[in-house]
Order: structure tokens, then sequence, then C-alpha cells
């Protein structure tokens, strides 16, 4: 029984995405597992995509009206017309108005926004049809108005969403059929309404798996974009978004934010002795030691070379001081001839510093660096003068 278990699990684990690593299939299932720079983009990617989709269907919405002008009587293909034109007027102020911003909840509303415009449409035009006895070839117009949730199911394959996002989604246009349904209970042909229930129910498993597999995609780009290849931490660029996102949250919220600069001490004669490979490996072993130290919401970034950056919110002064004198003290690993590996650390932080930008945060943080460094080496700096204190990691 376990084995045939194990069997399922090792075939269902083979269906999913193989530019995913196994801990990142979480993050197929649920948004709030995203890291901020996966979040921005997506929500980035995903008004992009609303827009698209608000500007086909501007242009496409009047053009059908010349079909229902063609086959349905005045009184009919008026209210259609109306219909049609707020629906094209609400598609052109979405698509006019709506900018990224890179907030996931600005693009939940522009996606609700998207789908509830067609939404209302198909529920007004529906009702208005019902009210009417159409034959023949208006008849067979009047039956293309029921594609509508179909379209709306098939163009949730176009966004970048989670598991939960899509039947979120699915499970709103289901209703929205099945509310069509009851205002039409008296007339309604059961079988036809069952069969596009269960149609619906297919597009929306099949949307659902293209949705995940452009966001499988979407994660490891983002991973591979955002990542250094040689330690795995954050790589400079993302991490300098990271720091610009996390300084405007400090000042918007007014709370402490810490940025250290770390630059391991006499890194050039390791290369020189033991060679690039031996160096590559003290970085690898460096950069787990600090994250193995750091609270998860803080950010650890590779700078460039032997330099490392540490982003530390809704921390004072005080706090990461002793934060870094914890890293240095664990250890930051060993150099190839057995001794440890130290560095020379500059803090800064926003509120004690009375800094007034993410760049003048980093750049004083450089400046002690550079401090502790001429001090010594092996020993952290926060303060401006000379005050460098020596750490016990050697
Ligand atoms: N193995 C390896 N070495 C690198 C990498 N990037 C930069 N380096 C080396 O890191 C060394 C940095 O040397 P320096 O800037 O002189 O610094 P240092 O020897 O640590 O001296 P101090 O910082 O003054 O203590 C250089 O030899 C670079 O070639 C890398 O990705 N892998």
């Amino acid at each position: 029984m376990l084995s045939l278990i194990d069997l399922l699990l090792s075939r269902l684990a083979s269906l999913l995405p193989s530019e995913l690593k196994s801990n990142e299939f979480i993050k197929l299932a649920v948004p709030h597992r995203h890291s901020m720079l996966l979040s921005q983009r997506r929500a980035t990617l995903i008004v992009n995509r609303v827009r698209m989709f608000a500007f086909l269907f501007a242009v496409l919405t009047p053009i059908w009206g010349i079909i229902d002008v063609m086959v349905f009587s005045y009184p009919l293909w008026l209210g259609l017309a109306t219909f049609r034109l707020l629906a094209c007027a609400a598609f052109v102020c979405l698509l006019l108005f709506y900018r990224p911003s890179g907030n996931l909840f600005d693009a939940y509303r522009a996606l609700a926004l998207l789908f509830a415009v067609p939404t209302l449409f198909y529920i007004a035009s529906h009702t208005l049809l019902g009210e009417y006895q159409l034959t023949q070839l208006s008849a067979v117009v009047a039956a293309g108005y029921a594609f509508l949730p179909f379209v709306l199911m098939a163009g949730l394959a176009i966004f970048p969403l989670t598991l939960l996002e899509n039947l979120v989604m699915a499970s709103v246009l289901l209703l929205a059929h099945a509310i069509a349904g009851y205002l039409s209970w008296a007339t309604l042909n059961w079988p036809s309404y069952a069969g596009g229930f269960w149609l619906l129910l297919l597009i929306a498993g099949v949307a659902a798996l293209a949705s995940l597999s452009q966001l499988a995609f979407m994660i490891a780009l983002v991973r591979q974009a955002i990542r250094d290849p040689l330690t795995g931490v954050f790589s400079r660029g993302s991490g300098q978004e990271i720091l610009t996102l996390q300084w405007d949250t400090a000042r918007r919220h007014d709370t402490g934010l810490a940025v250290a600069f770390i630059d391991l001490d006499h890194f050039k004669p390791i290369n020189d002795t033991y060679g690039h490979e031996a160096g590559d490996l003290v970085l690898r072993s460096c950069a787990q030691h600090m994250l193995s130290s750091l609270r998860s919401t803080d950010t650890l970034l590779r700078w460039g070379g032997e330099e490392f950056v540490v982003i530390m919110p809704d921390t004072d002064r005080e706090q990461a001081r002793l934060a870094l004198e914890r890293i240095v003290r664990r250890g930051l690993g060993v150099r190839p001839d057995g001794k440890a590996v130290t560095a020379s650390i500059g803090l800064a932080e926003r509120c004690t510093d009375f800094v007034e930008s993410a760049a003048e945060l980093l750049e004083l943080a450089d400046r002690r660096m550079y401090l502790a460094k001429t001090s010594g080496r092996n020993r952290l700096c926060f303060e401006s003068d000379d005050a460098a204190v020596e750490t016990s990691a050697a």
C-alpha cells in the first residue's frame, strides 16, 4: 500500500514543472509564499495582460453590434447596443487609467474589474434576450451570447495565477453561470445547461494548467534573474530593488531599517594560494553561514566579489549590532588553511543616522566598512568616527 502511494506521489511529482525546485512547488499553490520581487513582477505582468485583454474587448465588443442590427428587432438591438457601449467604455477606462504599480492588490483589483464588466454584460444581455421570443437566425445569434463565460474562463489562461487564485476566479465565473441559469429558470433547457456547466469546468481545468505552467516559468526566471549564481543569495541589482522597497515601507511606517556592508578579510590570498575554486567554496559557505543566522525577513545579497550586504527591516541600530555580532560569533566559515573567515563590517541605520535615501544609507554602511578595514579588519563599525568594535570571530 505504502509503495503504491510512493509510486503515485512520484508520478505526480514528475508532472510538476521541472524548472522548479522542490521547495518552490508551494509557490504554485498560494501567493503569500512568493518573495517581494516575484509578487512585484507578477503584479506588473497581470496588470499589463489585463490592459491587453481590455484593449481586445474594447475593440471587439462594439463590432458584434453590427450583427445584432441585422438580426434583432429595433428595441432589442438598441438595448444590447447600449450594454455594449457601456462595456466598451468600461474597457477603455481600464486601459487608460490602470497602470502597473507592482502592488499585487492593485493587480487583483484590475483582474476583478476586467472580469466584472463582461460578467455584468452577460447577465444583463441574457436577461434582456430572455424577454424576447427568438426564432431561426436571431435564436442562433442569441446563442452566441452564451459563449461569453467560456471566453472569460479560457482568458484565465493568460495570467500567471496560483492554484488558489485560479480556484477563486473560476468559482466566481461558475457562480455567474449559475445565476444566469437561475434567471432563466422557467425556460431553462436542462441538458444544454448541464453540458455548458461541464464544458466550463473542463475549460477551467485547462486554463488553470496553462496559468500554473506560466507561473512556474516565471518563478524559475525570476529566481535566475534575482539570484547570484555562485552563492544563491540575492544579486546586487535585485538587492537594490529590495532595499528601495524596504526603504519606502520603513519611511511610510517610520520604522527602523538597518543595512550592513560585509567585506571578507584577506580574501585574495585564498585565491592566490589555493586557487579560484577554493575561493568560490569559501564564498558559498560564508553565504550559507550568514543565511543560517539571519531572520527570514532579512535579505542577504552579494554586492560583488567578496562583499555582501544585509538588509534588516524593522530593526534599530542596537538590534542590528547584536544580530551582526551573533553572525560573527557563530562563524563565517573556515579558510582552506583551517583558520576562521573574518570580515570587516559597516553598519548604518535609517533613524539613528538620519539619512535621507536608501542610496545614502548604503553609502554610509560602505564608508563604515572601509573604516572597519582601515582600523584593523575583523571588526564592526557603526559610527562615523573611528568607533570600530572588534568582533570575536578570530
Ligand atoms: N574565488 C573567487 N574570487 C573572487 C570572486 N570575485 C572576486 N574575487 C576575488 O576576491 C579578491 C578580493 O581581493 P581584495 O579586494 O584585494 O580584498 P582582500 O584580499 O579580501 O583584502 P581586504 O578586503 O583588504 O581584506 C580578488 O582576488 C578577486 O579576484 C569570485 O567570484 N570567486
